[in-house]
């Protein structure tokens, strides 16, 4: 492709947690085997669109225009290289999640979600300072638990990874998550539990404050997820005594019989360095 000055294209993200993310720019200089884009939906620290100098390779021809009018309700297909989402719009709105793996991505498009009722939880807390809330990933007995996106994920500032998991409830009920906030202070630095950034008010659709606390997102899923993939013979041995020790971490008095599983020497799956959500 030739990508010529004035032309708009989309680069693909490399930076953790963009990995497979498009982002559409325009280019405005070129030099052989790279060129100097503006990005539409990206910022830098100062506000302005964000430039960057990239190699050819990163650089795909920017989509056609969609010549179909969809209709909220209406369900469409979106397919790349890596995977097929089935979505539809439920409200008129410029921006559009797409799900990738376990992670959710915010992007430009005209609809939203594919799950309307998730969707329509997106907005009612609010987005942070720093970020945008994305789709709701689990609830608890406290809160409720949704991905976000930094809003500007290439700033060289940021304290935050470009995805975090924000654990939400109005302030009035949010005493158990800032207790939990005390407890992960306390645990900071241990390798194995999960990170907090800090905490946040935000103002719901209804003017409510919403407290938030910051997380590092888990991609290895939970405790449970692991234990019921790992079908009869209950976790990998590794994973086990891995989980123990993190158990413990908590509380010398946790029972953790659940995992005592005869030793096998079932062959290790899913076991992972990411941190485990327990
Ligand atoms: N940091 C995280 N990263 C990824 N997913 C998370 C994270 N924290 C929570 N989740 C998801 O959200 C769900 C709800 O989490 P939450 O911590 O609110 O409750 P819980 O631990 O499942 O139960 P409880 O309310 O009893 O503590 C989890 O089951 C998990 O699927």
């Amino acid at each position: 492709m030739s990508c010529e000055i004035g032309e708009t294209v989309e680069v693909i993200g490399i930076e953790d947690g963009m990995e497979a993310s498009y982002f559409r720019a325009q280019v405005i200089d070129r030099s052989p085997g790279r060129r100097t884009v503006r990005y539409q939906t990206l910022l830098a620290d100062d506000g302005s669109p964000l430039e960057e100098v990239i190699s050819v390779r990163r650089l795909r021809p920017s989509p056609p225009t969609v010549v179909a009018r969809f209709h909220l309700g209406d369900m469409f297909t979106l397919k790349t290289r890596h995977l097929e989402i089935n979505m539809f719009p439920i409200q008129k709105h410029n921006c559009v999640f797409i799900k990738s793996g376990r992670n959710w991505r915010k992007e430009e498009s005209g609809s939203i979600s594919r799950d309307r009722v998730e969707g329509i939880k997106l907005s009612k807390y609010g987005d942070g300072m720093a970020w945008f809330r994305g789709c709701l990933i689990g609830k608890g007995c406290f809160g409720r638990v949704y991905v976000a996106n930094l809003k500007k994920p290439k700033s060289r500032y940021s304290s935050f990874p470009p995805i975090l998991a924000v654990k939400s409830a109005e302030v009035s009920v949010s005493s158990s998550i800032q207790k939990e906030k005390e407890v992960l202070n306390n645990l900071r630095g241990c390798r194995n539990v999960i990170r907090c950034f800090g905490e946040e008010i935000t103002t719901g659709e209804n003017g409510k404050m919403v407290y938030n606390l910051l997380l590092q997102y888990g991609s290895g899923r939970t405790l449970a997820d692991l234990i019921n993939k790992s079908g009869r013979n209950g976790l990998p041995v590794e994973e086990r005594r891995r989980s123990e020790y993190e158990l413990h971490c908590w509380s010398e008095e946790e029972d953790v019989s659940c995992f005592s599983v005869e030793e096998s020497d079932t062959e290790e799956t899913g076991s992972s360095n990411n941190p485990l959500k327990l």
